[in-house]
């Protein structure tokens, strides 16, 4: 297949000049081919990984989890997508994953700063070493709920969720060892995939985002922890957005460029143009870059660039409170029992223990080593999901969520399970009533497709009630003649 992309003659003067003549030949020609597409295994929903293997889908060589397809399929309809087994995701953004398996061999508290739809937060929260914490954050609020879905799909419990402008980490006493700012940008590096970018790009607008970027970084520089590393991302090419704010960076807030070593048979290209000081270079021969450019036509994938900064052990450390835990939280819940029930001891966190914490509309169960941390968040900024989600409280029961039928902590003996077929998980997915076998017990099941939990419904007899949350379900009405199992 082949795309024929007319791009601004603005983007053509200011690239070519950056690119080189071959190189910008090189990377329109990419443009005009189909995109790759490719998935990320959930290693957290082992299955999956064991299902892929059988279908030798061809691996990326930055992400072992990665895998890309020989077409694309309509992933809407395949249950497992929806069940948090794999997230479909473009081979680039999947860099991450290198990068955090080459810096970080210890457990950390992480903040995932721009994070929604959420692609970049499930490698993060992946490639981290267990008994990490991460905070994923967007201030959007519906693109927030769709990161939050995202997030209870993959099923870690080591996870929060919120709803803030990076501003408002500034009066939260959170300290991060690991900060990722995928920040917006003017998306250059989408022009294949999103003809819209191509559309609303104009100079005027590279300016506003490399503006908006900086203040992004400035205002959450003082929530890393001195010696913290903060890796700086964009989906766009030119320097202004990218090297400039590098070099901004490390001259405004005195962070110091950590190179990253790349593989040279992945053709990744390293920093371009002057934006970023000679003085920044340096290894580029033994592959060690000091930022990392994916450009179509020399990487499968699309557009991204990403650089890893480290700020300075003498820094202002974050003016933190000591960690007292509050009696309004810290008091158990008279859920605490359902929780004792509904989740392994152990869950995905490794040690044990969970602490039950009601909330208006949800009632949580959050690791409770990590609540220190979630109750300094709950204080200052818009949770909105953390740990697992238990279920909503009706009258003296509390109704299972989907959030724990997800979760990797999720102890399935504690209920029945009934396995359905591909027709039947989509209804179920669209939030269409589903009808049971009559020797079905009555009563809150767990369904379950392929082996994975999809999610509860309530069987009453001649029906079962769809309990799957009405802003996940499937919108489109049209079925597909064939089942789609991407795995
Ligand atoms: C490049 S996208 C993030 C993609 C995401 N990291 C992923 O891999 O799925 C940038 C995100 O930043 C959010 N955003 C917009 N304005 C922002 C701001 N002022 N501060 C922080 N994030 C912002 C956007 O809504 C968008 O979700």
């Amino acid at each position: 297949m082949s795309n024929d992309i007319a791009l601004p003659k603005a983007f053509e003067e200011s690239t070519k000049p950056l690119f080189g003549e071959a190189r910008y030949a090189q990377f329109c020609e990419a443009l005009r081919q189909a995109p790759q597409t490719t998935i990320r295994l959930n290693p957290f929903k082992i299955t999956g990984c064991e299902l892929a293997a059988d279908k030798n889908f061809a691996p990326i060589a930055w992400c072992g989890e990665g895998r890309v397809l020989p077409h694309r399929p309509d992933f809407t309809f395949d249950p497992l997508l929806h069940a948090g087994v794999y997230y479909v995701q473009e081979s680039s953004s999947m860099f991450i994953h290198h990068v955090v398996r080459h810096l970080v061999d210890s457990p950390v508290v992480a903040l995932d700063l721009c994070a929604a739809p959420g692609g970049k937060t499930t490698t993060l929260r992946a490639a981290l070493p267990e008994g990490s914490v991460v905070v994923a954050n967007e201030p959007i609020k519906v693109r927030a709920s769709i990161l939050s879905e995202n997030v209870q799909k993959q099923g870690h419990p080591d996870m929060v969720v919120t709803n803030n402008y990076p501003r408002d980490f500034r009066k939260a006493d959170l300290a991060f060892d690991f900060i990722l700012a995928d920040v917006p940008c003017s998306g250059e590096g989408m022009f294949r995939k999103d003809p819209q970018a191509i559309q609303e790009w104009c100079p005027q607008n590279v300016e506003k985002c490399a503006e908006l970027q900086r203040s992004i970084i400035e205002d959450i520089w003082p929530s890393l922890k001195p010696g913290g590393i903060l890796v700086y991302s964009t989906c766009t090419y030119n320097e202004h957005e990218d090297e400039k704010n590098i070099q901004w960076i490390i001259d405004q807030l005195g962070a110091q460029l950590i190179s990253i070593p790349v593989d040279p048979s992945w053709h990744v290209t390293s920093a371009l143009g002057t934006g970023l000081s000679a003085a920044q270079h340096g290894g580029e021969d033994e592959g060690l870059l000091p930022v990392c450019r994916f450009i179509p036509g020399f990487t499968p994938g699309e557009g991204i660039f990403m650089a890893v900064l480290r700020k300075q052990d003498n820094d202002e450390a974050p003016r933190r409170k000591k960690d007292r835990q509050s009696a309004a939280h810290t008091q158990q819940s008279a859920y605490a029992k359902v929780a004792k029930l509904w989740l392994q001891e152990n869950g995905a966190s490794g040690k044990g223990a969970w602490t039950v914490v009601e909330t208006p509309t949800i009632v949580r169960a959050i690791p409770t080593r990590w609540l220190p941390l979630y109750e300094k968040a709950a204080k200052s900024l818009h949770v909105i999901h953390a740990g697992v989600g238990l279920g909503v409280p009706k009258g003296k029961q509390l109704v299972p969520a989907a959030s724990l039928a997800l979760s990797t902590a999720l102890n399935r003996s504690a209920f029945t399970q009934v396995e359905i077929g591909w027709e039947q998980a989509i209804h179920y997915l669209r939030k269409e009533a589903i009808s049971l076998s009559p020797t079905t017990p009555q009563g809150i099941v767990l369904l379950t497709y392929r082996g994975q939990a999809i999610g509860f419904c309530k069987n009453i007899g001649n029906r079962a009630n769809n309990l799957y949350p009405q802003e996940w379900k499937i919108k489109t009405t049209h079925l597909p003649e064939q089942p789609i199992n991407v795995l």
